[in-house]
């Protein structure tokens, strides 16, 4: 550069701004894009960012600025001439100089070596921005090559995938892409903002993320566990296992996914800007951000969902393992208890063995007393009775569980007495142990049978049963041994054919009687008897009443059960008649055989029979009526009596009790012979459907007739 140039640039750095090579540039931009060739050289501005061009239009202020400085010296004057330069090309300067006047020749010197000088200076400013741009460039491309291999192993993932993968992978995918749509900018910027300050390197980042990840898929199936055992017992357990399974896998799918683009675009976007930070504006970041995630979402996400399902099979699986150890445990456990409930059941069944073997009538289990097992031979305990098992029901099995210290609360025998036991007796006595006990006027029969800490209390014999005793276990007992009664004597009464003269009034005639030989028999028995004292007991009713003698006997304190009005009560006229109309002639052969006194005897046996059975309907109504007082009050006051006959009939007893009474029959009156019977038809004395007959039409139809009668008069 010659002086004149350095003068010239002292003078104007003295008096106006530094020249700044981009105002240079600038001034070149100003126009069309056709004019960016100057002098033949060819400037490659197209490829400057946008960014610069906005700069351009705030330098056509500087560049006239800095021509006026640069002409100031000499033409300061000439204002017409500073318009035309104002505003045009240097070419048009350099031009407009030559064609100066006479003094122009050293001004065009000067002007030339002005000219050369710009045109060096701009040709090392456009040497130095190529090299510039060259390096964006190469940013680019190394940008697009990024991304490439990005695509590129993304697809590779795919490709493996779909060998092993399924639908629900795709699926996921799918979905995923959706959920990767409406990640908004703004997020992406902040985070972006963070990511750069971090300094670790991609791939901790991602295993980061992923361990984040993972931890809130197993808060989330935490959460979906207690969902699920909340509402397990509202809906059908499997149908909801698969809902949450699927709720479960949808949710984690989506998480995941988004997720794994968040990570993804992280680093996408730390790479491109950590390389364009130096260079890049607010507005560029937001396009490499969009434009990441476009990518992103062409190429799907980075991690693969079976990867999650896997895990997920996996800690399913390891909770239904532990679900199942559970279940495993409660089966033991009911196996246990179940091997428990055999070992009882077995105890019981040796029990009614035992009990069929020694029991020589009928009988029924009364206590069941469960003893510690630490009570002390010797010791003398006594022991209440707290406990009576119905006839019907099944024997408690544990009635009371109490230790031997605790045998003073353990139950025994009737209430409300007590009896004082040998405890230690019983304890070495395992097996059967019988013994009787007088109680007051009462005397039983028990028998006792030990096993393991149980006792088995039955009551073998029952000699007599105190008003305050009466159950109505006892009073069906007494009915159920009066069947054998009444069997034994219709047997009896079979023997003989029909001889109808025993009935026939005419037949034979008696001194101050009136009647046939077996109204005779009867009559005369029962005045008899009564002089024996048969009818102060309240459970016999005799045939003819009136005139009966008074007896003899000393009398006997029996217990007095009935209400007085009770003894009112007397059907025997009705059981009479059923008896000889209706009755015999179903079990007795036509004929005669002559023995009239016998047959006419055994009849009176069959009534006495059946009287006293079903006027022992007195004490079964009593008894109801105690268990009972103010169902049957009702009743009684409203003189309701079928009301009363709904209250006091059981139906399952009476069929039972046919069942039983036909059985009977045919045990005690079959035919037996010494010879070969296989092949003969089983013989019987009475017909034993004639008996069931018996108690189902006119027994128990009449007991309970005797029950209303006396229940009527309970209150009077
Ligand atoms: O066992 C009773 O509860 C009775 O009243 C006795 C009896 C019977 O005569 O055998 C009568 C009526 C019942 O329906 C059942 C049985």
């Amino acid at each position: 550069m010659n002086n004149n140039n350095s003068s010239l640039l002292k003078s104007s750095s003295s008096a106006a701004p530094p020249l700044r090579i981009a105002d240079v540039l600038l001034l070149h931009l100003d126009d069309d894009d056709q004019e960016e060739q100057v002098d033949g050289a060819v400037f490659p501005f197209s490829l400057v960012m946008d960014g610069c061009r906005r700069r351009r239009r705030e330098a056509g202020g500087v560049v006239s600025r800095w021509l006026t400085c640069f002409r100031r010296p000499e033409d300061q004057h000439d204002d017409d001439r500073d318009d035309v330069i104002n505003g045009r090309d240097l070419s048009s300067v350099v031009a407009h100089n030559d064609r100066s006047g006479p003094s122009g020749g050293c001004r065009c010197q000067r002007e030339s070596s002005f000219n050369v000088g710009v045109g060096c200076s701009l040709l090392y400013l456009i040497a130095a921005n190529k090299a510039e741009l060259d390096k964006m460039m190469d940013l680019r491309t190394q940008m697009q090559v990024l991304l490439q291999n990005f695509k590129e192993e993304l697809q590779v993932r795919n490709a493996s995938e779909e060998g092993t993968g399924s639908n629900c992978h795709r699926s996921s995918q799918n979905l995923a892409i959706s959920h990767v749509q409406p990640e908004s900018s703004t997020t992406a910027i902040m985070t972006f903002d963070q990511s750069l300050k971090c300094d670790t390197p991609k791939d901790v980042e991602c295993l980061e993320g992923i361990d984040q990840l993972q931890a809130e898929l197993e808060a989330e199936l935490e959460r979906l566990q207690l969902h699920l055992e909340k509402e397990k017992l509202l809906q059908h357990p499997e149908q909801r296992s698969v809902e949450a399974v699927m709720e479960m896998l949808v949710f984690c799918a989506t998480a995941f996914v988004r997720k794994s683009c968040f990570f993804s675009n992280l680093v996408t976007l730390k790479d491109t800007a950590s390389s364009r930070s130096c260079s890049m504006s607010a507005g560029e970041v937001i396009d490499t951000v969009v434009e990441a995630q476009e990518a992103f979402s062409e190429v799907d996400c980075g991690v693969p969902p079976y990867e999650l399902e896997k895990r997920l099979h996996e800690v399913l699986e390891a909770r239904q393992q532990e679900h199942i150890r559970e279940l495993e445990a409660a089966l033991e456990c009911a196996k246990h208890k179940l091997s428990e409930k055999e070992m009882e059941i077995s105890w019981w069944r040796d029990t009614a063995r035992v009990i069929a073997q020694h029991v020589p009538g009928p009988s029924r289990i009364f206590a069941l007393v469960r003893f510690g097992s630490n009570h002390q031979a010797g010791q003398t305990r006594r022991l209440r009775a707290c406990h009576e098992p119905s006839a019907e029901a099944d024997p408690p099995v544990d009635v009371h569980t109490g230790h031997a210290k605790n045998l003073d609360s353990t139950l025994l025998l009737d209430s409300p007495s007590a009896l004082t036991l040998d405890v230690g007796a019983i304890s070495e006595s395992f097996g059967l142990f019988q013994f009787t006990i007088r109680h007051s006027a009462q005397r039983k029969k028990y028998l006792f049978l030990i096993k393991k800490r149980f006792v088995v209390v039955l009551v073998v014999e029952n000699k007599m049963a105190l008003a305050g005793d009466l159950t109505l276990d006892l009073v069906r007992d007494s009915l159920i041994r009066q069947e054998d009664t009444i069997i034994f004597c219709l047997i009896e009464r079979a023997k003989h054919p029909l001889n109808a003269p025993a009935y026939d009034q005419s037949y034979a005639s008696f001194p101050g009687f009136s009647g046939s030989l077996l109204q005779y028999i009867v009559q005369q028995s029962e005045a008899m008897q009564a002089t024996a004292g048969r009818y102060e007991n309240p459970e016999e009713s005799p045939f003819f009443p009136d005139n009966l003698p008074h007896s003899f006997v000393p009398p006997f304190k029996y217990p007095q059960v009935l209400h007085p009005a009770g003894t009112s009560i007397n059907i025997n006229k009705i059981i009479w008649d059923m008896y000889f109309n209706q009755l015999l002639p179903l079990f007795v052969a036509e004929g005669d055989d002559g023995n009239y006194a016998s047959t006419a005897t055994s009849d009176l046996a069959c009534l006495q029979a059946l009287s006293r059975r079903i006027h022992y309907g007195k004490f079964v109504a009593e008894v109801k009526f105690r268990d009972a007082p103010h169902e049957y009050e009702l009743a009684i006051r409203a003189k309701d009596r079928d009301a009363l006959m709904n209250l006091l009939t059981y139906e399952n007893v009476e069929q039972m009790v046919k069942k039983r009474v036909e059985k009977k029959a045919m045990v005690l009156g079959q035919e037996v012979s010494l010879g070969n019977d296989g092949d003969k038809q089983a013989r019987f004395k009475v017909d034993p459907s004639v008996v069931s007959r018996l108690y189902g039409d006119w027994i128990m139809p009449f007991t309970k007739l005797v029950q209303v009668e006396y229940l009527l008069r309970r209150l009077d």
